[in-house]
């Protein structure tokens, strides 16, 4: 799971909730300072930083910091504790162990340690969510969610797309300006709830999809698990049964789980009542259906667990694709010239050869593949590979890390590096496209989903991320329908994409940020 607050979503911390913003930061702040210091017990040197530095400028001090030691295991003093960084050269020693050395939950021994009275909630993704607390918790099921995610929607991704498109084309019309003359777009609202909708479709379908409760909830749901999570997270663990009750989050994520099930439960009737019927008949094709197929019969009618399943699907899948294709929309302002390359290749693509329908469609548009990798080399993660050492590893450089030791991977020291990137500070949308050409071997290693020890956005091994073939698909979708029917601009005067904002690990496009759009004469599709 991508670490809590690297998913954050940035409306908590700008524009209308500043005062938000501010008691958040007063609350990391005390505990901060209350926190005491721990002592490490890995044999590599710190990077020294103000702990003020993490909290406001984790990029700079993660670059400055893997400048310093590039190859090298070093530590620094994060507020969640000592973070021991990985440098890419030695990710590959670690990726492969078992779950019972190497796990990829950040807060196991948290969880552990507060009352529970099952284990069920055991899996990474509700450890690392302070389940107990938050109900962030799948139990068993997280691997149901992922092999869902692996088989059912991943194999499926061409039957989707001129779904998707369908859908894109809806809210384009219900909520995108006309846009006659150039306009200015918030275009990170407007993404959220791109996202949120074209997930939603695969999802649950159109019907309920489209519903302004179920975008309001699957897109809160996250936000409020991750401020819960955040504000508990700096409570030590024995405090923390007391200190829920000062997390009013935890009261909007009981409601949030209500009101979904009041949602779902009539559908899920409604799916099992026409299998008993007719058991031949044809299925609607949605993930509520397929989790009704894969769950054993007992668990069938079991609609307070398909709830969670739905609701922590929309939580890894619609801030993080939202960000990323935000992120690209700005890119792709600040750079008229990639414009009218990846305009052609998508009109070639798509609606030359009438590929909205084809299956090879989306694989075929490699140039814009390489654009929003490049986008994502440069706007993704400051930190990835997020696991804690269950049983002592020693390294090959003769670094031990005992239990217990909490690593990250300095993916944006990493991604700025010269031996891996050339010109790395260079903004090349066809980079990757051009590595592609070179061999076989490099042109499956540098597609947008290939994940590397250099490259970890999308994570590492077995936890790497089994949304990120569906996310490329719905970004390459939705920026190729725009570049078809619209030009792009920064706003008169400017000169550079909007800068990320920066909290703790979290790196977000600017929510209030406009983009300058115009609709173009032609298209006959749209
Ligand atoms: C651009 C969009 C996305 C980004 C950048 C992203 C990033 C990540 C990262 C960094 C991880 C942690 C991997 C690790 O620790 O090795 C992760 C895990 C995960 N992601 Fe995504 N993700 C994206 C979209 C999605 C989507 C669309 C879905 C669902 C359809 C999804 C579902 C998941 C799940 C279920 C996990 C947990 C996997 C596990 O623990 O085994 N993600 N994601």
């Amino acid at each position: 799971m991508t670490p809590v607050i690297e998913m954050l979503p940035v409306r908590v911390l700008v524009g209308s909730n500043w005062s938000y913003y501010v008691a958040i930061a007063v609350v990391l702040l005390l505990a901060f300072i209350l926190q005491p210091s721990k002592q490490s017990h890995v044999s590599a040197p710190f990077y020294k930083a103000s702990k003020t530095k993490w909290m406001f400028s984790a990029d700079t001090l993660v670059k400055e910091s893997y400048d310093k030691f590039r190859d090298r295991v070093y530590q620094i003093k994060a507020t969640e504790g000592t973070r021991t960084m990985i440098p890419a050269s030695l990710i590959g020693e670690l990726k492969g162990l078992p779950e019972d050395t190497l796990s990829a939950s950040a807060a196991v021994d948290e969880v552990r340690e507060s009352n529970r009275d099952d284990e069920i909630c055991d899996t990474d993704v509700s450890q690392a969510m302070l389940s107990d607390y938050t109900k962030f918790c799948l139990g068993p099921h997280g691997d149901t969610l992922t092999f869902l995610i692996r088989s059912k929607l991943t194999q499926q991704l061409s039957r989707l797309v001129p779904r998707l498109k369908s859908e894109l084309e809806f809210i384009i019309v219900q909520e995108f300006p006309e846009c006659k003359d150039w306009t200015p777009v918030q275009a990170q609202p407007f993404m959220v709830r791109t996202i949120a909708r074209l997930s939603g479709r695969a999802f649950v379908g159109p019907e309920l999809g489209r519903t302004e409760e179920w975008m309001d909830t699957t897109i809160n749901f996250a936000v409020h698990v991750f401020v819960a999570v955040v504000k508990l997270q700096f409570f030590p663990p024995w405090l923390r049964p007391i200190a829920q009750y000062f997390v009013s989050e935890l009261g909007q994520i009981k409601r949030d789980l209500a009101r979904g099930q009041a949602m779902l439960k009539p559908i899920i009737d409604e799916r099992l009542q026409n299998a008993e019927l007719d058991p031949g008949h044809q299925k609607p094709d949605d993930f509520i259906q397929w989790t009704v197929d894969a769950l054993p019969d007992a668990q069938r009618n079991d609609y307070y667990l398909q709830t969670q399943l739905q609701l922590v699907l929309g939580a890894a899948s619609i801030h993080t694709t939202s960000n990323l294709t935000t992120d690209c929309i700005f890119d792709l302002a600040a750079q008229p010239e990639i414009q009218e390359i990846l305009r052609q290749e998508a009109q070639e693509i798509l609606e030359d050869g009438g590929g909205w329908a084809r299956k090879e469609s989306m694989a075929k548009l490699k140039k814009m593949d390489s654009f929003m990798k490049e986008s994502q080399r440069l706007a993704g993660n400051v930190t990835s590979f997020i696991r804690k050492v269950i049983k002592p590893i020693d390294l090959s450089d003769g670094t031990h890390l005992p239990s217990g030791t909490n690593l990250l991977a300095p993916q944006y020291g990493i991604s700025h590096d010269d031996r891996y990137f050339p010109d790395p500070e260079v903004f090349d949308g066809l980079r990757f496209w051009k590595m592609r050409q070179l061999s076989d071997e490099t042109a499956n290693r540098h597609q947008f989903t290939s994940i590397g020890d250099t490259n970890m956005n999308f994570g590492l091994g077995k936890h790497a991320c089994p949304g990120r073939f569906f996310a490329g698909n719905e970004i390459k979708l939705i920026l190729a329908y725009l570049l078809l029917n619209y030009d792009i601009k920064l706003k008169d005067g400017e000169t550079e994409r909007p800068k990320p904002m920066m909290f703790m690990m979290s790196k977000t496009p600017n929510p209030t940020a406009e983009i300058m759009f115009r609709r173009r004469e032609r298209s006959s599709s749209s």
